[in-house]
């Protein structure tokens, strides 16, 4: 029997998931990134009907990362034809970690999906080309897409990713040496990270994302952010390659589109009717949130949905 969904529920659901806080670990690569608690826990959902639901840490900004990948690809494709993109970077899953080089060489520089590091850059190296401030231009679209004119980048965690960036550098460099890098790599990777920092909550995610679980279309915005047919093929993306290696595990346990980065947030989508943010900074080997995708996994067995 699917349970009614309420901040109690919420709050039942969060608690399913705590005993596994200290069993995961914060990413650390990303120096800002390790100074951050590891027992924040949280989550918010925002319904197609304007509803809000929220429990724990739900109102806490954390970085977005990767999440980050989906807005960057969301508007890539507002401003470029289909063929522009998907000559540059593949729709399938990669197998491989979201900082790999491997496939990248074997495969002449085109990544495998926009939601790896390397696709990631592609698209923002196309962001670079079409748009006169990418990273203004990023602010205005969270901004307006979550009803939050205060969000903004967190500049030490950019800055600290930029001086450890010899990876992601070395990867938007093989893409260059194949011709699939098209603008000055260091200023790409600073957008790039600019927009992995961007501090979030729970729930201006849940808002911002809603769009995804409506045919492309929000009370935030004036006319549809992306039309119905680019919301499947989105959420097709993020179901397939939105959680790197574990995606199949991903689908298998929660069986919804969704997509994390190594701040701990995972952002994920029921068609026609919700949005779920949760965030929980502790990750598994693969660099998902621990918690976060057990508090999913616990939440849509509860409420009895699925996509398959
Ligand atoms: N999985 C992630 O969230 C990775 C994003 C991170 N900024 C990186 O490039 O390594």
């Amino acid at each position: 029997m699917a349970q009614h969904l309420d901040n109690q529920l919420l709050a039942q659901i969060l608690e399913t998931a705590r005993p596994l806080i200290g069993k995961g670990k914060v990413a650390s690569y990303i120096p800002a990134l390790a100074e951050v608690s590891g027992n924040k826990l949280g989550i918010a959902i925002t319904t197609v009907k304007g509803e809000r639901f929220q429990a724990g840490d739900a109102s806490e900004r954390f970085s977005i990362q990767s999440i980050s990948k989906v807005l960057s690809l969301v508007l890539a494709m507002t401003r470029y034809d289909e063929d522009e993109i998907w000559s540059r970077v593949g729709k399938d899953p990669s197998g491989q970690p979201f900082n790999s080089l491997v496939q990248l060489e074997l495969e002449q520089g085109k990544p495998r999906n926009p939601f790896i590091n390397a696709g990631a850059l592609v698209v923002c190296d196309m962001l670079q080309t079409r748009l006169s401030s990418p990273r203004q231009r990023m602010l205005e679209v969270v901004r307006l897409l979550s009803g939050v004119p205060s969000l903004t980048y967190d500049e030490r965690v950019a800055r600290s990713e930029f001086e450890h960036s010899a990876r992601n550098a070395a990867i938007a460099w093989l893409m260059k040496s194949f011709g699939n890098f098209h603008n000055d790599v260091t200023t790409v990777l600073h957008n790039y990270f600019h927009y992995c920092a961007l501090k979030m909550s729970c729930v201006e995610l849940a808002d911002t994302f809603m769009f995804l679980a409506c045919q492309g279309c929000t009370p935030a915005w004036p006319y549809p952010v992306l039309t119905p047919q680019q919301t499947r093929q989105v959420n097709a993306l993020m179901a397939t390659s939105g959680m790197y290696q574990s995606s199949g595990e991903f689908a298998w346990r929660v069986g919804i589109p969704g997509k994390s980065g190594v701040g701990g947030g995972i952002i994920a989508v029921v068609p026609h009717e919700m949005s779920i943010a949760v965030w929980s900074p502790e990750l598994d080997d693969f660099g998902n949130s621990l918690a976060g995708a057990a508090v999913l996994e616990n939440l849509i067995a509860a409420l009895g949905r699925s996509v398959y």
